[in-house]
């Protein structure tokens, strides 16, 4: 199957210098083998991925390198600092991650995915240590992406640190849950995009299934990252075409302009001028 032909029908996304055919973002983690996961991938029609720098993330138990079960040339990396609990700690996984994808002439060197989380049960972000660590990266040259939560304040708080796109989470890494607060990325839409309109706000975390992705998508976010729902999908492959195909109605829908919501009902045939029955 052919994985680029929907892609055409939705325009690129523009992150900073990067420009994506793909509006979904697919992680790389939590798949039974590499094999899967390169379907998988495949499937969804992305041409980003994201990849955690962090030792124990790239080298598996048999000693396999993440980076050599991927085709580098066709996808965009993005390398993020999960496991990352303090602005200091996640600033050096950027670096790293940054050397590691020069090496591989891949053009995700210029960019990083920044999480700094608070704790292992909630995995929520650290505000004050995301800020901190988006104002360092951007003097040191990086593009941000910053993964947060779904507050509208720390989300213009990040945009004016610099972030190239502001990520708020859905609902908490791996809960599957969706979008809980749909208010407040809209709200998040609107504190980020007043005044700049092509300013790319993606969601990061959560989503659980392919509607979760277009309803994010339907509120007018430019794109969504994803992970747990198709790697712990019971078949990752169908779901990621899923999630390919949700990804592209949710944009084509938003961009369509839907229908208002009315209380009462209006008929879908004429009522006019037709040989009537008895009205009763
Ligand atoms: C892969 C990655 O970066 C995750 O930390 C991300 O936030 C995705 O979350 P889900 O696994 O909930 O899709």
């Amino acid at each position: 199957m052919n994985a680029t032909i929907d892609t055409a029908s939705v325009e690129p996304l523009k992150v900073g210098s990067h420009s994506l055919n793909s509006r979904l973002i697919v992680g790389t983690g939590k798949y039974s083998t590499y094999e899967l996961m390169g379907e998988a991938l495949e499937r969804s029609g992305t041409d980003c991925i994201t990849v955690a720098v962090r030792r124990e993330r790239l080298i598996d138990a048999e000693g396999r390198n993440l980076l050599d079960a991927i085709d580098t040339s066709r996808y965009t990396l993005l390398p993020n600092t999960a496991g990352c609990f303090s602005a200091e700690d996640a600033v050096r996984v950027a670096r790293l991650g940054r050397e590691i994808l020069l090496g591989l002439e891949n053009p995700g060197a210029s960019w990083v995915k920044l999480e700094v989380l608070s704790d292992t049960r909630t995995l929520l972000p650290d505000p004050v240590e995301t800020v901190k660590a988006t104002e360092q990266l951007v003097a040191d040259g990086f593009e941000v992406l910053c993964y947060t939560s779904d507050d509208p304040v720390v989300a213009r708080r990040l945009k004016n640190a610099g972030a190239a796109s502001v990520m708020p989470a859905g609902s908490p890494i791996g809960s599957g849950q969706g979008i809980l607060n749909p208010n407040n990325i809209r709200i998040c839409l609107e504190y980020l995009k007043e005044n700049d309109p092509d300013y790319p706000v993606i969601v990061d975390a959560g989503v659980g299934a392919a509607s979760d992705v277009a309803a994010a998508m339907e509120l007018g976010v430019d794109g969504v990252l994803l992970n747990t729902a198709i790697a712990h999908a019971q078949d990752p492959v169908t779901m990621a075409d899923a999630m390919r195909h949700a990804c592209i109605a949710g944009r084509q829908s938003y961009l369509s302009g839907r229908i208002p919501k009315r209380l009462y009902a209006t008929a879908s045939s004429p009522t006019e001028g037709v040989i009537s029955l008895k009205k009763s």
